[in-house]
């Protein structure tokens, strides 16, 4: 164990000690990414409890888009991206040399930080999924539209209009759309890299209640700038500086309580 308070950590003792009965999502182990010869991440070991939300906090350039980019190998758009270490998704190899990485990415779901629907219907940017993967029973798409709608706390305001262009409407609403895409096809994880940054506070309320109510089902990461939004949204806090994982664990204990002076002068406002 490393001087840094990995308060969750791949230690089973300590795992046993302070994550109490969470079942596990996502295992990190002794992970590296370098961009060319650039280290951007350090050694990082950490466990993502399912159905949880887990928040990435810290000073920007730390890491925080890098590491969240890794659990569904969106890195692996990059060239340049080397990767050292271990991560799997309810115990399966997640870097394994015959890991199908469109499969791995249907378990592991990504909205981004602005809005990016498809120039399509509000319909047919939410079965966009399913089509792809062969599905054209229409029941089914259509459940499953207003299933993933009704989620991502939109369809009553969409309902009668879900022919209509998804560019037409407001950013907030195209957010929740993103998500609605996201949830359609039943990710076991939702990544959500600052999805509320474009938008404004009402919005971002609606988002963050959204947060709220998915977690029931999807396990989700998310990387915020706002230290308020990751201590209303999250249950676990992660904090990094420099590539380094500092301090992670419980929400309330991170903010309240830190064990590391980097990060109680982050949360106070000393730097960042
Ligand atoms: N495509 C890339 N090529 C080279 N270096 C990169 C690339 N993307 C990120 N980096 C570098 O990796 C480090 C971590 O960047 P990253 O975007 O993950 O940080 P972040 O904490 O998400 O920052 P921010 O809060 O500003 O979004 C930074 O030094 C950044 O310059």
């Amino acid at each position: 164990m490393s001087e840094h308070n990995l308060s969750i950590s791949m230690d089973r003792e300590d795992r046993a000690l302070s994550l109490d009965n969470e079942k596990i999502a996502i295992e990190v182990k002794d992970w590296n990414l370098f961009y060319g010869e650039k280290q951007a991440l350090n050694s990082i070991n950490m466990v993502v409890p399912e159905n949880r939300v887990t928040a990435f906090i810290g000073p920007s350039g730390c890491g925080k888009s890098t590491l969240l980019r890794c659990f569904n190998r969106m890195n692996d758009l990059i060239d340049i991206v080397r990767v050292e270490g271990d991560m799997t998704l309810h115990g399966d190899d997640m870097y394994a040399k015959n890991m199908d990485v469109a499969a791995l990415r249907r378990r592991v779901g990504m909205v981004f930080q602005k809005p990016n629907p498809f120039p399509k219907s509000i319909y047919e940017n939410v079965c966009y999924g399913l089509r792809l993967q062969g599905i054209t029973d229409k029941t089914i798409l259509d459940e499953t539209v207003e299933w993933a709608l009704k989620g991502a706390g939109l369809w009553d305001e969409v309902k009668d209009r879900l022919d209509e262009n998804a560019l037409g409407m407001s950013g907030g609403q195209q957010q929740r759309l993103c998500i609605a895409r996201a949830i359609a096809i039943k990710p076991e994880v939702l990544l959500l890299d600052e999805p509320t940054s474009a938008l404004d506070p009402i919005s971002t309320l609606a988002i963050e209640e959204l947060i709220f109510e998915l977690k029931k089902e999807f396990t989700i990461l998310i990387v915020t700038h706002n230290m308020q939004q990751a201590a209303r949204v999250s249950d676990y806090t992660a904090f990094m500086y420099m590539g380094d994982l500092i301090e992670y664990t419980d929400t309330d204990s991170l903010f309240t309580n830190p064990q590391v002076k980097r990060t109680e002068d982050y949360i106070t406002g000393r730097y960042g």
